[in-house]
């Protein structure tokens, strides 16, 4: 069957544990054998089974106690340990040959944006022969204005461009917006960019107008950057995530998968079925 990993990150409170628990559960109703992996040394209570927990090798808070360091040196420390050690982790998934791997990592996205110590950690299962997909979550309450998605898209895109692995990014918590703030976020799946520029510019000052046609280009020109919307109270939406992530992880983004997010979009939001929302929308 072939070897299957999935990297859980994004920012602290993102949704990052809630998704590999669900994951997880919708798996295992499925009767897909699956291990949850927690890379983050400062996590508290985990709500699923752990197959393989980093606290077992290091954990941030003996760290910091040993090594008088805050939170953010402590958990550098622990990853240069796991880097060094990897052999104990290799050791642990050895015996999950054929099963899913859902890997929970930690919140400080400092750790995929400013250093190379997390892709070398997804370089490591790349020369174990996974087949690998990196989920970006991002909160939706963070892209409701123009703005903050185009600060939310960088964050991503730097991740993606600095792992180098088929990358998805997932909006999460959906279930807590209203349905207009819903659309809103929703119009993000596939954003125009001349659209983009305009909402932006909107009460700004005129001295912004070429930063912002510059950010809107790199949304245009960076297109890959694919959100996918994850709605937990939508069992439908957790089916389709794996999906996309499944096939993302064999074939990569190109043109089909960026279809399909378009075609999960519009089922999402049933434009299909009512045409009055299909006209604000
Ligand atoms: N309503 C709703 N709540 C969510 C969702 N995802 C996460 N939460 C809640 O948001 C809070 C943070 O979620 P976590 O899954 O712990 O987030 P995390 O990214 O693992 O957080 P860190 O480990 O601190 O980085 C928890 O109270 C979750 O119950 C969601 O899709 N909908």
């Amino acid at each position: 069957m072939g070897r299957y990993a999935q990297f859980v990150i994004g920012p602290a409170g993102s949704g990052k544990t809630t998704y590999t628990n669900l994951i997880r559960q919708f798996c295992e109703n499925g009767s897909r054998s699956v291990h949850c992996i927690n890379l983050d040394p400062a996590a508290e209570d985990l709500d699923y089974p752990v197959s393989v927990d980093i606290r077992d090798l290091i954990s941030v808070d003996e760290v910091q106690e040993e090594l008088v360091l805050g939170p953010n040196g402590g958990l550098i420390f622990c990853f240069e340990y796991l880097l060094e050690n990897m052999d104990w982790l290799r050791d642990k998934i050895q015996g999950f040959e054929d099963d899913y791997l859902i890997i929970d990592c930690p919140g400080q996205i400092e750790l995929y944006l400013h250093f190379d110590l997390f892709k070398r950690v997804v370089d490591a299962f790349k020369s174990w022969d996974y087949n690998i997909c990196t989920l970006y979550l991002i909160d939706s309450l963070f892209l409701t204005e123009p703005t903050k998605f185009v600060s939310g898209m960088l964050a991503c895109l730097s991740a993606m461009v600095k792992l180098e692995t088929p990358h998805l990014n997932l909006i999460t918590k959906l279930d807590l917006l209203e349905k207009e703030q819903r659309k809103k976020v929703l119009r993000y799946l596939n954003p125009y960019a001349g659209d983009l520029l305009i909402e932006m510019q909107r009460g700004m000052h005129k001295r912004f107008l070429k930063l912002n046609q510059v950010l809107a280009q790199i949304v245009d020109e960076f297109s890959l950057v694919a959100f996918v919307p994850w709605d937990i109270s939508d069992e439908e939406s957790i089916a389709d995530t794996l999906l996309q992530v499944d096939f993302t992880m064999q074939y990569g983004e190109n043109e089909e998968t960026k279809e399909s997010f378009y075609r999960r979009s519009e089922k999402y939001l049933k434009l299909k079925s009512d045409k009055n929302n299909e006209k604000d929308f």
